[in-house]
């Protein structure tokens, strides 16, 4: 199991004194947590814990929700476990998610304390900041410039960053993966920064790739250190400590670089309006408050990390969505046809009447949620659900999906209970055949978009993705441009055979198809010419109204 390397690593020979007070403190921690009298109702139940470490081998390191949804499945829809005193509990089902995450959101709405996030430079970012004035006012920034009433100014910006998407895969459908995960990357470098992205190399953007992507790989490996406090003094020769300094000096460049370069711009009044532009002119016209220009440039560094792989997944897994479901991507090129014409491109303009487009949005979420267990959410007040004690500090996570098992091969054959999800987002309660992509669960008998369009994938109560209306637009156009003029297809091999596509994904927080084959051609000659004639904007010549 993951915990021994943890507790290998710790040789007796190189303790000194720092090390052994560290050690001490946490274990006493540890002990004063793990021995402390309970409360008179009993937490829910779960996986039985051992002498002194409890449930700390229970914890899983790796595709938490295969384990999360066999807990969910063994011991109900509230699984309770404690590592090193730690109480994590599980949500299973919409219905206790909504209960707590949602109905309780006065109590559920924190961020547990991790060590590992202040090591890596990652807390002020305001996915993992507490409840709090800080958090709210990271929030309200968010909140000013993606609001649903706001994402409109972000159109002409998005439909033209859609059209190059078009013209690149065109030009070369083999880089598919590299040309739309480009895609939102350089619609949000420029709404935040101003910065135009001139190639899949582009310096900013690995700069904030890496940081992101080296922060969550930090807080993977640290999964154990996390639950101590005491992990912010443990001794350098602690592995641990290195990569997560090696990690800060990536988020420090994240926070740094793009700010240098816009204030560059303003200095030299070459300004490209942006969002970090216009927040620090505010600051500026004020005094120039240092603190103030640290929450700028984490709002805006954060806002790429959290928008830019989770869109990315979404699109990446709806090309796969499209070989494996050739009759969705029939019927939504139907509608198309229809309500544009052949040959032609829709615009947002038309998406009232594209409501089957919208519903494959919708179901890709449910399909493939790119943050398959989401954010832990934490307690601020002791509380009592259906008898059940749950403290203040815990740590809540909820399934919003669950792998299906069988799928892939990796499911024992005597371990039937997986065929009966209970993940949120494949609850075959309430989406029969959850592992179908079958956009029409989101559809009226008269075609019209049904009620259901809060998707799991994007969280819960208070701390639900401020970004959520945004990533609407940005993945609608999308994919409503991609199937107008592209026809997606299993890529054939020489003799002309279809090439499989096993429909895996990764290991990580944001999951993502594994590499697959696929062959993109326009449909028609007409819709290649429309794709050509797509005019490619000079963004600074672009009316910046969205930026007002
Ligand atoms: C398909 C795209 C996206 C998905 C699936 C997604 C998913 C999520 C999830 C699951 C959370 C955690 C919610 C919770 O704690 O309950 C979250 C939080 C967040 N998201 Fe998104 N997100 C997406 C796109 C975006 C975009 C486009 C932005 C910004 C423009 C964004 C910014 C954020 C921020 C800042 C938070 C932290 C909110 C907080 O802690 O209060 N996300 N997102």
């Amino acid at each position: 199991m993951a915990i021994y390397p943890f507790f290998a690593s710790l040789s007796w020979s190189i303790f000194d004194r720092t090390s052994i007070f560290v050690a001490l403190a946490s274990l006493s921690i540890v002990a004063v947590r793990l021995i402390k009298k309970p409360h008179r109702l009993p937490f829910p139940p779960g996986p039985r814990p051992l002498p002194l470490i409890a449930n700390a081998l229970d914890f899983p390191l790796a595709r938490p929700w295969e384990t999360y949804t066999r807990w969910g499945q063994q011991y109900g829809d509230i699984t309770h476990i404690n590592v090193l005193g730690m109480h994590i509990y599980v949500l299973n089902s919409a219905e206790a998610t909504g209960d707590l995450l949602d109905g309780r959101s006065n109590l559920y709405s924190s961020r547990p304390d991790m060590p590992v996030a202040e090591l890596t430079g990652w807390h002020m970012t305001m996915a993992t900041l507490p409840y709090g004035d800080m958090w709210r006012k990271h929030r309200a920034l968010y909140h000013n410039k993606f609001k649903q009433e706001s994402v409109h100014q972000f159109i002409p910006l998005l439909t033209c960053k859609a059209h190059d998407l078009l013209r690149q895969l065109l030009a070369t459908p083999d880089e598919r993966v590299e040309h739309i995960r480009n895609y939102p990357a350089a619609s949000l470098m420029y709404i935040c920064y101003g910065h135009t992205i001139e190639s899949h190399h582009d310096p900013l953007v690995e700069i904030s790739e890496t940081a992101a992507q080296e922060v969550a790989e930090t807080i993977l490996k640290g999964s154990l250190v996390n639950m101590l406090p005491m992990a912010r003094h443990l001794p350098d020769w602690f592995g641990f400590q290195r990569s997560a300094r090696e990690c800060r000096r990536k988020v420090n460049l994240m926070l740094n670089v793009p700010y240098e370069s816009v204030r560059r711009h303003m200095t030299s009044g070459n300004t490209v309006p942006s969002w970090m532009s216009e927040m620090l002119e505010v600051n500026d016209s004020k005094g120039g408050d240092k603190a103030e220009e640290e929450i700028i440039k984490s709002v805006t560094a954060s806002s790429f990390a959290a928008a830019n792989d989770t869109t990315a997944s979404a699109l990446q897994f709806f090309v796969l969505a499209m070989l494996l479901y050739p009759d969705v991507q029939c019927k939504a090129q139907e509608e198309l046809d229809r309500v544009v014409g052949a040959g032609n491109i829709p615009t947002f303009e038309d998406r009232e009447s594209l409501p089957y487009i919208d519903a494959i949005f919708r179901e890709l979420l449910r399909w493939r949620p790119p943050a398959a267990i989401g954010v832990p959410h934490s307690t601020t007040k002791d509380d009592i659900y259906r008898d059940y004690y749950i403290p203040k500090g815990s740590i809540i996570f909820a399934n919003i999906w669950f792998v299906e098992f069988y799928q892939y091969n990796i499911c024992p054959p005597e371990i039937d209970y997986f065929f009966d999800s209970r993940g949120m987002s494949h609850d075959s309660s309430v989406y029969p055949n959850p592992e179908a992509f079958q956009p029409d669960r989101f559809l009226n008998p008269d075609g019209t978009l049904n009620d259901n369009d809060k998707p799991f994938a994007f969280g819960f109560g208070r701390r639900v993705c401020v970004g959520s209306d945004f990533a609407r637009e940005i993945i609608w156009i999308a994919i409503a441009t991609m199937l107008s003029v592209f026809q997606f297809d299993k890529a054939k091999t020489p003799e002309g055979n279809d090439i499989e596509v096993d429909g895996g994904f990764s290991d990580s927080l944001v999951i993502h198809p594994l590499e697959f084959k696929c062959s993109i051609k326009p449909r028609s000659q007409a819709c290649e010419e429309a794709i050509l004639k797509t005019p490619e904007l000079k963004l600074d010549s672009l009316e910046l109204r969205w930026f007002e």
